[in-house]
């Protein structure tokens, strides 16, 4: 028999709020593990992750499968086994509505040595905030959905909606294998989804929770230059040849210019014209441009410190980004060499209406030529490692008022609509396969430092965001079939 709907969530909410401790656990025994995808010695940990999650799963009964899609090609052309990802279903009601989760348990690489305040795969808590890589960046929020699913089960309430799980360890590194598999599992898998979430974004602000209808895609290009078989004293051969890493930094240099405009010509020929509804809609935004630039520690932001251009830089402009450069030296003192080889490695995180195709052929068309002024002798390639393009859609549907709801149930105020500047390749694909509603629901907050130094997850997110799923899974299963 259906309980009366307060007895129901707050039957809930009071398991969830005596079991804060065993999630904490949970979430340390996830920590734990160094599922960095990026990092091809520990892919073996990626996998362990994989397995670690479906023996989770099994214990709340999913039925789980673990689909091997393939292997990757590293760049210097080894293949690599890419971990398998884990389909699940729960439940299959004909009566009830069927939600599709999408999550990843990879994470970016850590070391304490980076600026670490804690080990980083020792989840630790200091001052009510659990420091880790991967607490908020995806782990958390993964493991807030089975949290949620126990929490149904233990206080033996029936769960409102049938549910499908997309769970993968590649997300952090392009999503390898995903795409073709949601599109093999198009009729089968995904046939009676009617709804999609996904938690794997932050809050705009630390206190108040939003809702997100936008993503930008990302495209991941590598530069290789190459001056000598093997690297060289400087002292013996420094003067004699044209080097690696002078090339590097001058094609680098060319990529973007102090106030972040991208160099690269046509780069921005797709991007939609902002319309005055939207100008009007980011003046609404509820943001502190101060608290911003407080967070980041940086001395002054583009764009004159206005609020919607800030904004609309984050989220529907494109931006480019310099990474990082694999074969040259970056550790403290002196050494003095010539790299015989450099990788340099830049992004651009596209925008609504732009093509990875159109978006690479812009960026290897100028870079050749910048590589043809330069006139150096040694070896040059680009290519992209990656491209996903941007998402964004109408949150005027069913599946955004649920979660309205379940957001005013455990945080009792309405939430931010936001867009969000990260990527998460796979959103489009998803809305793509089901032909159903998407919505990200951020579990994090602004300041948890994914991908960063000492990223964390408020203890508060945590264990409110473990609700906050278990309540738009009962607001879905409110609205019936
Ligand atoms: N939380 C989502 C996220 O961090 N996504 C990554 C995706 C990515 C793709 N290639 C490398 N990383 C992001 O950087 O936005
Ligand atoms: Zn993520
Ligand atoms: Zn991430």
């Amino acid at each position: 028999m259906a309980l009366p709907e307060s007895r129901t969530l707050s039957l809930i909410f009071k398991y969830v709020d005596d079991h804060v401790l065993n999630y904490i656990e949970l979430l340390k025994e996830a920590v734990a593990i160094k599922s960095v995808s990026c990092s091809p010695h520990l892919r073996d940990d990626c996998i362990t992750m994989v397995k670690w999650l479906h023996c989770k799963l099994k214990a709340l009964g999913v039925e789980a499968e673990e689909c091997d899609v393939g292997t990757q090609t590293l760049p210097d052309g080894r293949p690599l086994r890419l971990p398998p990802v884990i389909l699940g279903s729960l439940g299959n009601d004909p009566s009830k509505p069927t939600v599709c989760i999408y999550g990843h348990i990879d994470v970016q690489p850590a070391a304490q040595e980076d600026g670490w305040h804690t080990e980083p795969f020792n989840l630790t808590e200091i001052d009510g905030k659990l420091y880790g890589r991967g607490a908020s960046d995806d782990k958390g929020p993964v493991l807030c959905w089975l949290n949620a699913i126990q929490a149904y089960q233990k206080q033996e309430l029936p769960i409102p909606v049938n549910l499908k799980f997309v769970f993968e360890a590649m997300e952090e590194s392009g999503s390898e294998g995903l795409e073709d598999l949601l599109k093999q599992r198009k009729e089968s898998f995904f046939q009676n989804v009617d709804y999609v979430c996904i938690s794997d974004n932050y809050w705009l602000g630390k206190d108040k929770p939003c809702l997100t209808y936008g993503l930008r895609g990302l495209c991941y290009f590598f530069i290789e230059v190459t001056c000598a078989c093997k690297d060289l004293h400087s002292g013996v051969y420094g003067g004699t040849i044209n080097e690696a890493m002078s090339d590097m930094v001058y094609l680098l240099s060319r990529l973007v210019d102090k106030d972040g405009t991208i160099l690269i010509p046509n780069i921005n020929n797709d991007v939609l014209p902002v319309t005055d509804d939207e100008r009007r809609q980011y003046q609404e935004i509820d943001f502190s441009v101060l608290d911003y630039k407080t967070e980041l520690g940086s001395p002054s932001l583009l764009h004159k410190e206005d609020k919607t251009k800030l904004l609309m830089s984050r989220w529907r402009f494109p931006s480019l980004s310099v990474h990082g450069m694999e074969g040259c030296f970056s550790d403290p003192g002196t050494k003095t060499v010539i790299p015989r080889k450099v990788i340099g490695k830049f992004s651009i995180r596209i925008v609504p209406n732009q093509d990875p195709i159109a978006v690479e052929k812009a960026v290897v068309d100028y870079l050749n030529k910048e590589w043809a002024k330069r006139g150096s002798s040694n070896k040059f390639k680009v290519s992209m490692v990656h491209g996903a393009k941007a998402w964004v859609t109408d949150p005027r549907n069913s599946n955004y008022e649920a979660a309205i709801r379940a957001t005013k149930r455990v945080y009792n105020t309405e939430p931010d609509m936001t867009r969000e500047g990260g990527s998460i390749p796979i959103t489009l694909t998803f809305q793509e396969v089901t032909d159903k509603s998407v919505i990200l629901i951020p579990i994090g907050a602004c300041d948890d430092g994914a991908h960063s130094q000492n990223e964390k997850l408020d203890r508060r997110n945590y264990i409110q965001g473990t609700k906050l799923l278990a309540a738009y899974l009962y607001e879905i299963g409110k609205m019936g079939k």
